[in-house]
């Protein structure tokens, strides 16, 4: 599903954010990341989606090896992968509804699909009595909701999430993380960044540590391992 094979990455300015990392996660997974502040979490996770290239190595996803992709094909890979930030992205002007219809409408769905398929996302997210509402009319946890249901709306292979639950009061967090079981337990594989420590430490799932660049524990079952 993904697979990296010894992947470095400099950044122009000389930082050196990954430095040789070897990994495979397998479809229907659920990884964590996680990692001191700097270590290169959202730079391996940035790589997958092709949002950042590799200085040397190489990457696969779903079958595709990303050093071999025309940025024309971009789109098509991202086809595939569903993206959720800590801060949410929403486009502020679109309401709800809108904001995740677009992410339909750029590859050319028809009407009724369109309309099918976002009150399909915004069921699973528990928000379809708020699909004419703005971004700002809704609290933070439902924002993130109607982010995951805009990254799940193309029924993608995985789902990648930087700091999911980041802006998020505890009790919200733990909302969002039945949404990523669920959507996980529906064959998606799941990669999150992130630095909380109790959602780690309790729904327990495979925990890629990196640090400096490079993997320093990989576990099935794993803990958090740092200091909240
Ligand atoms: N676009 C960029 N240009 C130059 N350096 C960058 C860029 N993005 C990240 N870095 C540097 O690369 C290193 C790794 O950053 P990265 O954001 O991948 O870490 P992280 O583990 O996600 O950190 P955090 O937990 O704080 O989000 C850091 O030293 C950072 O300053």
């Amino acid at each position: 599903m993904i697979e990296m094979k010894d992947v470095w990455k400099t950044y122009p300015n000389g930082v050196k954010a990954v430095n040789g990392i070897d990994i495979k996660i397998d479809k229907g997974e659920f990884v964590y990341i996680v990692g001191p502040s700097g270590a290169g979490k959202s730079t391996f996770i940035k790589m997958i989606y092709r949002e950042e290239r590799p200085t040397k190595g190489q990457i696969v996803v779903n079958g595709t090896d990303l050093s071999k992709l025309k940025e024309r094909q971009v789109p098509r890979l991202r086809r595939h992968i569903g993206i959720v930030f800590q801060d949410f992205k929403l486009l502020p002007k679109l309401s709800v509804y809108e904001n995740i219809a677009f992410a339909l409408e750029v590859i050319e769905e028809s009407k009724p699909n369109i309309r099918k398929r976002v009150m399909e996302a915004l069921d699973l997210v528990s928000l379809k009595n708020k699909a004419r509402f703005l971004p700002d009319e809704l609290s933070g946890g439902e924002q993130q909701r109607v982010s995951i249901a805009r990254a799940i709306v193309n029924n993608p292979d995985v789902l990648i999430t930087d700091e999911p639950t980041g802006n998020l009061d505890p009790e919200t967090a733990w909302g969002i993380m039945d949404l990523l079981e669920e959507i996980n337990n529906k064959g998606t594989t799941v990669l999150m960044a992130t630095h909380n420590k109790e959602i780690v430490n309790t729904i327990k799932k495979r925990v890629i540590a990196i640090e400096s660049g490079m993997i320093a524990r990989d576990e099935i079952r794993g803990e958090y391992g740092y200091e909240a």
